[in-house]
């Protein structure tokens, strides 16, 4: 995903071929790498974009460092009720709080990331994702503080490339973490899910035993 929204920054939209004439592969080849070369070092935007990566990796790898050096695991906290947040209920959950866990809600569904805290802690490379809606963010692939916005966002401005990124998310964090619940518009009523957890016990019993 990466490397298809950065080759589309390096190589533009122009046709390169649209002036060539006949020529070998091998030619075709190295004139192609050095046109990618000359892009990417020669534009202060694509510049910037290599700075952004580069910064980004030495964070993803420096945090990766610190965890493996870690000799005592921290324990892993107990499983969060399922439940439905608003935006400010949202919010108390950066991985600042005493016991540290960490939500964040991609199109409109609530996932506790706490396991993947080297990415989403304080600190971390997408640490200003914590307590946030990060759809629009990850929509757009920014990681400007406009792109996390402080009221309800309904992303009714975004395209249909967009949206379709944000699904792609969703189906990732689906599959890495664990679900807690809807994020509420405003004004809509949280779910009752006693029902459906009857016999699950709440993180409250768990933390008495
Ligand atoms: C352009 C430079 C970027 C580079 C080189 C980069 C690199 C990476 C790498 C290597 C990983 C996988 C780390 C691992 O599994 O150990 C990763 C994960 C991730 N990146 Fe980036 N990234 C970049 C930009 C972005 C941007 C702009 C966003 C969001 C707006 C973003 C959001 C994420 C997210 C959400 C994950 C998944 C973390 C998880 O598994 O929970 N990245 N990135």
């Amino acid at each position: 995903m990466y490397f298809f929204i950065i080759t589309r920054h390096v190589t533009g939209s122009g046709n390169m071929a649209d002036n060539d004439t006949p020529q070998s592969e091998e030619q075709t080849g190295s004139r192609l790498i050095m046109r990618i070369v000359s892009e990417l070092f020669g534009s202060p935007l694509n510049l910037g974009l290599l700075g952004i990566c580069g910064f980004l990796i030495y964070k993803i790898i420096s945090s990766r460092r610190s965890t493996d050096s870690t000799p005592v695991k921290e324990p892993e906290l107990p499983p969060l009720k399922k439940q439905d947040f608003t935006l400010e209920q949202l919010r108390e959950y950066d991985g600042k709080g005493s016991d540290g866990r960490v939500l964040i809600a991609v199109n409109g569904k609530v996932f506790d990331v706490t396991r993947g805290k080297r990415f989403y802690g304080p600190g971390g490379p997408y640490g200003l994702f914590a307590g946030h809606d990060a759809s629009r963010a990850l929509a757009t692939f920014s990681l400007g503080e406009d792109a996390l916005k402080n009221e309800y966002d309904d992303l009714s401005d975004l395209n249909s490339l967009q949206m379709e990124s944000i699904r792609e998310w969703e189906m990732q964090f689906q599959e890495k973490y664990v679900y807690v619940g809807k994020l509420l518009k405003p004004g809509e009523q949280p779910t009752d899910y006693s029902d459906t957890e009857d016999d699950e016990k709440t993180e409250t019993e768990k933390k008495v035993e």
